[in-house]
């Protein structure tokens, strides 16, 4: 893409992952010097102002936004560039990244500042869960449990996320559901059911790892609890195997409705979202256009 003589908007959550660093604005302005670009850096001033900024951005003439934060900051910059139809970038800043690792953005600010420089626009797919947009793994069940208690946190980062986790593991029970999948209706039990767009849930935890976010498809995990003393069901996860797991049930979807039989938690995007016994999931093919590096598009992985 020839960004050269374009107007690019920054939108930055100073509160994402572990916290702002003054560098990050001089790094995304040297970017920009070095590529002839004219930029602007906003800062968000409480939740929900990333998807204002990023919808009234090109009535003010920016050609495209960038999300400078998490998934979370991701996810909001998304909601006001679908409905502006304006193309966003990542400059990752959140605690796992999971959709920027996916899409083989750069993890330092710099880096990923300059990679803007040299991406195409890719239009991925995304998907709604009752309504609320998703752009990478949403889930139902312990992970949604998790999200929940650890959005109420002021300490974050993956120490604390990891603590959390072994916490509150041993008294969280699988639940009972029925899923349609496209016409398909069955019942089961599950401790987590993952809808995944990307791959991965941030860290390079792999809950889906034959997910693609231009397959037009959504792929559906369900997990069964899974024994303490299997610690290989983590290592598979981390290494991309749990396609291959006796505790995984795997699935590929247009459009999913889940219903259970007592109110469990969720979240989108990590973002909790409270608790609900019905889920509505639809696809959005190819509707967002994003930018990604050049390089991740020539490796053909996406
Ligand atoms: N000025 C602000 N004050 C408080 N919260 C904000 C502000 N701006 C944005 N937020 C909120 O911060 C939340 C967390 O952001 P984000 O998800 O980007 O970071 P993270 O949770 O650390 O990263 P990740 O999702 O990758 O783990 C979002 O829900 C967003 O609405």
């Amino acid at each position: 893409m020839n960004s050269e003589g374009k107007k690019v908007l920054f939108i930055v959550n100073k509160y994402a992952g572990t916290g702002y660093q003054p560098q990050v604005e001089g790094r995304i302005v040297d970017a920009c010097v070095k590529n002839n670009v004219e930029c602007t850096v906003e800062f968000t001033q409480a939740p929900g102002h990333a998807i204002e900024l990023a919808e009234t951005a090109k009535q003010q003439g920016f050609d495209f936004v960038v999300a400078v934060g998490g998934d979370g900051t991701i996810n909001e910059v998304a909601r006001g560039a679908l409905k502006a139809s304006i193309p966003m970038g990542i400059i990752p800043r959140g605690s796992g990244n999971g959709l920027s690792r996916h899409l083989g953005i750069p993890l330092t600010v710099g880096q990923a500042a300059l990679s803007l420089f040299d991406s195409s626009i890719l239009k991925m797919d995304t998907f709604t869960v009752n309504d609320k947009l998703s752009l990478n793994v949403s889930g139902i069940g312990f992970d949604g449990h998790i999200a929940n208690l650890f959005g109420g946190k002021t300490k974050r980062g993956l120490t604390g996320y990891v603590k959390l986790t072994v916490e509150e593991f041993f008294a969280f029970q699988e639940f009972d559901l029925e899923v349609s999948i496209d016409n398909t209706t069955f019942a089961s039990q599950a401790f987590i059911i993952a809808i995944a767009n990307s791959s991965q849930y941030g860290n390079n935890a792999r809950i889906a790892p034959a997910a693609s976010v231009c397959d037009q498809l959504l792929h559906v995990t369900l997990v069964k609890k899974v024994p303490v003393y299997r610690v290989d069901f983590v290592y598979s996860m981390f290494t991309g195997g749990l396609g291959k797991s006796s505790f995984c049930d795997m699935h590929e979807a247009k459009s999913i409705v889940i219903k259970t039989s007592k109110p469990i938690a969720f979240h989108v995007d990590g973002e909790p979202c409270g608790h609900d016994t019905e889920f509505n999931i639809s696809l959005m093919p190819a509707a967002l256009q994003v930018l990604v590096p050049n390089k991740t598009l020539q490796k053909g992985t996406l």
